[in-house]
């Protein structure tokens, strides 16, 4: 009696023994399971950002000479810069394509982007602008400004400090309504939102053209891996966003040093940021560094042509044409912030012609401050 009692509790132990062991090894086989579920959550996280390439299940995968349609390009869907040089190398701006611009701070990147946008408007195409850094009003303000130019500029007690007649600014609100689109930045800077946010303006806005001012001042912590990848799968993403909305974007990218001539190489984030763009363009302030520099660098004389520019674009990558090397003087006029051609370039916008395209005299019309 006494010995089955004892073979009872043994073979309970047993039992029990088995249970224990089979629950550790089902905890095991999940502590094992946990490296593979984290990296399947964090591709599924990554693939968020930058959706793979989606394929046209209804064409085949390779096409032979013949079944590849030609498509015309169409030269009234290229967007001009106004700047002349930079238009008679690249064209222009075409849609389905990526822009990146870096330069240190100062060097004017987001004022020549601001009269691109303008530029842009001019010639019928759409834009959405986001600008991390500046409320919707400073932004407006300064495209007021460019836009009105030189001969609405009012100069204030305030040096480098011009303002615009209420009338003309009005003109400019008016004719800008509809064409331009200036993210308000209340709504928050999560790369997710602007990106979701931006795309809902192209589709409701007819937009042709997208700025992104600037990659830094977006809050990027909702992205999955680390601080570089983050910033490419940003890059990737918006080539692919262009191509999917048939946009160009220009796209603000600042370099990783602050000092030195600044190269392609040190724009902030991986080799794949500028391989996945069509155009990569360095802003240069010609100031003593700059004309140091590039003497240095590239062995030019104190008569180079450039040394008399006030910025300077360089082209260090355009697929499309091939062109690289170009560097493209500009000339500063700081009452109207705008960047001429010449030193004594006048251009007009759209809000100041008629129908026609006759400038319309309003200055007369306008009291100035002396
Ligand atoms: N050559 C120049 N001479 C004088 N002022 C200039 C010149 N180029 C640009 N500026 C002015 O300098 C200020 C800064 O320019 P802007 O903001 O366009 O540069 P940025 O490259 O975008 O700078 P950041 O990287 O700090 O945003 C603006 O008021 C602009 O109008």
């Amino acid at each position: 009696m006494e010995e089955e009692k004892e073979r009872a509790a043994f073979t309970k132990k047993e039992i029990d023994y088995h249970a224990e062991l089979e629950a550790i090894n089902r905890e095991l086989a999940e502590l094992e399971q946990l490296p593979v579920n984290a990296e399947r959550t964090f591709k599924a996280k990554k693939s968020e950002l930058r959706p793979d390439i989606v394929t046209k299940v209804d064409e085949p995968i390779f096409l032979t000479p013949t079944k590849i349609k030609a498509v015309k390009r169409d030269l009234s869907q290229v967007i001009p810069s106004g700047i002349e040089i930079l238009d008679k190398r690249i064209i222009g701006f075409n849609k389905r394509e990526l822009t990146i611009w870096s330069g240190s701070n100062g060097s004017g990147k987001s004022s020549i982007l601001s009269q691109l946008a303008l530029e842009s408007v001019d010639h019928n195409f759409n834009v959405a602008l986001f600008s991390g850094e500046l409320q919707a009003d400073r932004v407006m303000n300064w495209i007021t400004l460019q836009g009105a130019g030189k001969r609405y500029a009012q100069p204030t007690k305030y040096e480098n400090y011009y303002t615009i007649p209420e009338e003309v600014k009005n003109k400019i609100s008016r004719w800008l309504d509809g064409k331009l689109y200036i993210y308000n930045n209340n709504h928050g800077l999560k790369v997710l939102d602007v990106i979701r946010a931006i795309e809902e303006c192209i589709d409701n806005n007819k937009i042709d053209v997208v700025i992104i001012d600037n990659l830094m001042s977006l809050d990027l912590s909702s992205v999955h891996g680390d601080k570089y990848d983050k910033q490419t799968d940003l890059v990737l993403r918006l080539s692919q966003l262009s191509k999917d909305k048939k946009v160009h974007i220009h796209f603000v990218s600042h370099p990783r040093k602050s000092i030195g001539f600044l190269r392609k190489t040190d724009i902030s984030g991986t080799a794949d940021i500028t391989n996945a763009a069509d155009n990569v363009f360095l802003c240069h302030r010609c100031n003593n560094d700059f004309k140091r520099n590039i003497k240095e660098y590239f062995g030019f004389k104190d008569d180079n042509p450039l040394m008399r520019y006030d910025n300077v674009i360089e082209i260090t990558k355009n697929r499309d044409l091939g062109v690289s090397d170009l560097f493209v003087g500009l000339y500063y006029e700081k009452e109207s912030k705008r960047f001429l051609n010449t030193p004594d370039e006048t251009k007009y916008y759209g809000w100041e012609k008629d129908k026609e395209g006759f400038v319309n005299c309003l200055q007369d019309e306008i009291p100035f401050a002396e």
